[in-house]
């Protein structure tokens, strides 16, 4: 597949990485007319389904089988038509869920990064460098909110349960583990085995990718970590101005970033020379395109520094699991009047890479 640039399209076909019909290896269906991948996860804890989000035949039995499905953008049109390539090792590849990763006091070392496109997943493991999968997996989800929170929500799920499933997955199956829980154990669809133990399999999830700059708050070529993730159109246009889902009274429009480390990542941007402001970063469905909008943005976000259109997809998921989450931008265009000649998707994809490589430092020191 050749490299593809933020904001081309991708209407390459793609194979999907389990080919249709069943795996010989494993109980993995792929049904490629609905673009799902279906498979069972062997679990000992009728928990499991409200520790993973994954629902769980309730049997009478003591072991249960959750059912996982995942849509695999390699399939699904809608992420296919977004260009990205996320397939089913990308969840359960050999980093995911990675047992060893658990540091000494049970608690996983690993973070996970979320980016929409490949060349933006490219740029920030150029910056991680040659360790980068010791200690994080970065995955492209797809342009929007939608696909983020979806991917960023598969991932988690994936590796959750894969924390979950029981030793018997390494091959230490306790004797009296009935056949059908060592069959489905044995079958998870991939490298990755859980450690049993049910610790987490991420501590952090980031947002990461190129961005607009509001102006006057974060120019072109420099960074943003975001103080919050805003989604600054989710909510209803009223004759008398735009109501947010937080004003109708249906929810939240807004996640936290991980103060501490957002405020140290910044620090340590700041000491090796780079540009970068705090603030919070706005995402939207529709990037803007307009001068009035832009000055509408900022009328009610007045610490908006910056605009994408997956940070709140993303931190919305890791909330659900109970991460905590930091969005990280390398800016390539000015918010305002839309021209896309004018982007610097470059400078904004090296500046991410240059953050990739003290963000790694920040987490490993
Ligand atoms: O060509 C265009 O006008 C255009 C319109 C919408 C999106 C794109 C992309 O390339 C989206 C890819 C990616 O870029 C992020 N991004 C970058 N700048 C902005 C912005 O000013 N407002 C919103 N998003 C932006 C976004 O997160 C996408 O993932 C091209």
């Amino acid at each position: 597949m050749t490299e593809q640039q933020p904001g081309e399209r991708n209407n390459n076909s793609v194979t999907p990485s389990v080919e249709g019909g069943k795996s010989p290896e494993s109980n993995v269906n792929m049904d490629v007319s609905t673009n799902i991948v279906k498979g069972t996860i062997a679990t000992t804890d009728t928990d499991t389904d409200i520790d993973t989000g994954i629902d769980t035949d309730t049997g009478t039995t003591k072991d249960t089988h959750a059912e996982m499905v995942i849509i695999t953008d390699s399939i699904a049109g809608t992420n296919a038509e977004a260009g990205t390539n996320i397939s089913l090792d990308t969840y359960v590849g050999a980093e995911a869920s990675k047992g060893a990763s658990a540091n000494a006091s049970g608690r996983s070392s690993r973070i996970l990064i979320v980016t929409a496109v490949d060349a933006e997943k490219d740029a920030i493991l150029r910056g991680l460098g040659d360790h980068a999968a010791d200690h994080f997996d970065v995955i492209a989800a797809g342009v929007g909110p939608a696909s983020a929170a979806a991917g960023t929500a598969a991932a988690l799920a994936f590796a959750s349960a894969a924390a979950s499933a029981p030793k018997l997955a390494q091959g230490s199956a306790a004797p009296e583990e009935s056949d059908a829980a060592q069959a489905s154990a044995a079958s998870w669809p991939g490298p990755a085995r859980g450690t049993g133990d049910g610790s987490p399999a991420y501590r952090l999830v980031i947002s990461a990718g190129i961005g607009g700059g509001f102006p006057g708050r974060a120019p072109v070529g420099s960074l943003v970590v975001a103080d919050a993730m805003l989604a600054a159109d989710l909510g209803s246009q009223t004759p008398d101005g735009f109501l947010s889902v937080d004003e109708l009274g249906f929810g939240s429009s807004r996640v936290a970033a991980d103060a501490e480390l957002a405020a140290r990542l910044r620090h340590e941007l700041q000491r090796a020379g780079l540009a970068v402001s705090g603030g919070t970063a706005v995402t939207v469905s529709t990037a803007t395109g307009t001068a009035e909008t832009a000055a509408e943005l900022l009328r009610r976000v007045p610490d908006a520094a910056a605009e994408g259109m997956e940070g709140f997809g993303v931190a919305t998921a890791a909330q659900q699991f109970g991460l905590p989450v930091l969005e990280l931008r390398g800016i390539s265009n000015a918010v305002g009047p839309r021209n896309r000649d004018a982007w610097r998707i470059k400078d904004a994809l090296d500046a991410l890479q240059a953050a990739s490589s003290i963000l790694r430092e920040v987490i490993t020191s």
